[in-house]
């Protein structure tokens, strides 16, 4: 049987990169998905404007959907102060085992917590089952057609407070018109566009930061 693109990447990194060193990893990720297999990690151009925000909202608490390979997941926990979390949510069980071992060759394990399951089962539960109070920073990378929808749940399930940072990526491609029009045109969010590239690739692509304003 042979292997995925993704068990490609990460046994390239388990060989390549430095264990316990997450920017070891996310150079090699990126070297990887540049020179050898595309793949849809946000990259290191979109990453740095992800580290910004990051650094920015400095979150108690915060939420990831679409996990992948982990690239993203990496990039967020390495930068989490003490005691901080990241949820990250991933539906895909074969994505999610390869995230796994990509965060724990990393170590930054103990400051993430991957959630196995479509993002609008899991959202409804983070309160209950995963102690959430509200969300310091959520982070975008999933279905495109399903930010919108869930924007609007994790407003409904009181996960949003006043300030809560959204990042979303992929604006433009493979694009994300329904959240554009939804969040753009909500007098309860402050939007920014952060103009960018499409990972390893010279097509032009865009993150949007929503701030919610409670
Ligand atoms: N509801 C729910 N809950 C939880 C979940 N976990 C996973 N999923 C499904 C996520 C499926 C992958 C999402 N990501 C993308 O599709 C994506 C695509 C491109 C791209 C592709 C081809 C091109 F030619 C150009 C650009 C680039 C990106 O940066 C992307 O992020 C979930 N869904
Ligand atoms: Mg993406």
């Amino acid at each position: 049987m042979n292997q995925s693109k993704e068990q490609r990447i990460l046994n390239f990194v388990l060989q390549n990169a430095v264990r316990g060193d997450p920017c070891s990893v996310m150079d090699t990720i990126d070297k990887y998905c540049s020179q050898k297999e595309w793949a849809m990690n946000v990259g290191n151009e979109k990453g740095l404007i992800l580290d910004k925000t990051v650094e920015e909202v400095n979150p108690s608490v915060a939420l990831e959907l679409g996990t992948y390979c982990g690239y993203s997941a990496v990039r967020i926990a390495r930068l989490l102060k003490a005691g901080a979390r990241l949820l990250t949510v991933e539906f895909n069980p074969e994505f999610a085992a390869i995230a796994k071992q990509m965060i724990e060759f990393a170590g930054v394990q103990d400051k993430v917590k991957l959630l196995e399951g479509p993002s609008e089962e899991i959202i409804p539960q983070l309160k209950k089952k995963y102690e959430v109070d509200t969300l310091d920073f959520v982070f975008l990378d999933h279905w495109k057609d399903r930010y919108a929808p869930d924007t609007i749940l994790l407003q409904e399930c009181n996960l949003l407070r006043k300030g809560s940072v959204l990042l979303a990526d992929n604006i433009i491609v493979p694009g994300a018109p329904e959240f554009l029009k939804y969040i753009r045109n909500n007098p309860r969010f402050q939007c920014t566009n952060y103009p960018s590239h499409l990972e390893y690739m010279k097509v032009e692509d865009a993150m949007e930061k929503a701030v919610f304003l409670g």
